[in-house]
């Protein structure tokens, strides 16, 4: 009688835009390491193949590549069908692509504003949309959306307007989700060492113990995120320290939190640089 080696079970295949910096990279490693097969989506395409290799030799997993600017409709639409797909099915979905701008609503270039819109809600509603429509019928999968505790706050510009969308967006998919098998989670990190300062002009913070205590680690957000949403939790705060500054902020008269928060590292970067 031959012994012959059973299949080698299929791994679960998690979807993650963004996946090439930041939170992005890390959510991908942290799949990868908790047995996932990977697709990976940014713009950059040589980032994504070098993303790519690392991923594959570090965790023997498989890795997907899809170049996708989530601001172009085209693009987009093929991101969503990967998602949506029947015959390689998405277990995970991580919306997770995003950037700040270093500007007021209603200052600088519109085109810039629109941009925000597309990548940080469009994008998030079309592709959680694909997910739900896909993983339902089969009764599993998770959708984690990243917002942020900026979404928390009336006055972190455009930004705060776009993340409070995400956050309610997926508090309400996570309703209409109940009993079918399928979770949606929103993670909403504080200040995170990321790319994502830099990128928009902003400062990211020093190494002062203040600053310590204020910025996180993407590990520890990512590790708190992906723990929540496989537990099934609506919305992940990660640390306890930024969950107790949510607290404060769901109770806090809404003035007197727009003007701390503006007071804070990141947000006082977001004033126009006429302001003082
Ligand atoms: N850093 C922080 O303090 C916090 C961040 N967040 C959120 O976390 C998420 C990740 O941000 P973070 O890791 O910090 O940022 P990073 O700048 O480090 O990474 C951003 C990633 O998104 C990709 N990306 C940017 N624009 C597009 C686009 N148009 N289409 C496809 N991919 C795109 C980038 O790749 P490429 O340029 O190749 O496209 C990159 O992989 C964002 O949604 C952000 O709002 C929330 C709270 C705190
Ligand atoms: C990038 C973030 O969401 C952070 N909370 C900030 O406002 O800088």
């Amino acid at each position: 009688m031959t012994s012959a080696t059973p299949p080698r079970p299929a791994r679960p295949t998690a979807l993650v835009t963004g996946a090439t910096a930041g939170l992005g990279a890390g959510f991908a490693r942290s799949l990868a390491r908790r047995g996932h097969d990977l697709v990976i989506v940014a713009r950059d395409a040589e980032r994504l193949d070098s993303t790519a290799a690392a991923l594959r030799a570090e965790h023997g997993v498989g890795v997907e590549v899809l170049a996708a600017d989530l601001s172009v409709r085209a693009d987009l639409d093929r991101v969503a069908q990967r998602v949506g797909s029947v015959e390689a099915p998405v277990d995970v979905l991580v919306n997770n692509a995003g950037f700040g701008l270093k500007q007021r609503f209603f200052d600088g270039d519109p085109a810039d504003h629109e941009r925000m819109f597309d990548v940080l809600c469009r994008a998030v509603m079309v592709l959680s949309r694909a997910a739900a429509g896909a993983m339902v019928p089969r009764g599993r999968g998770r959708v984690l959306n990243v917002g942020s505790v900026a979404g928390l706050v009336p006055g972190g510009g455009h930004y705060s307007a776009a993340k409070a969308y995400v956050i309610v967006l997926t508090e309400t998919l996570a309703g209409e989700l109940r009993g079918t098998g399928v979770t949606a989670t929103v993670v909403e990190p504080g200040y995170v060492r990321t790319e994502f300062h830099a990128r928009s002009g902003m400062r990211s913070g020093g190494s002062s113990s203040l600053s310590n205590r204020i910025w996180l680690d993407i590990d520890e957000v990512v590790d708190a995120a992906l723990d929540d949403t496989f537990a099934g939790r609506v919305v992940s705060v990660p640390t306890r320290r930024w969950k107790a500054v949510s607290t404060l902020l769901d109770v806090a008269p809404r003035r007197l939190v727009s003007t701390v928060w503006n007071a804070m590292p990141s947000g006082a970067r977001r004033r126009h640089p006429t302001q003082r």
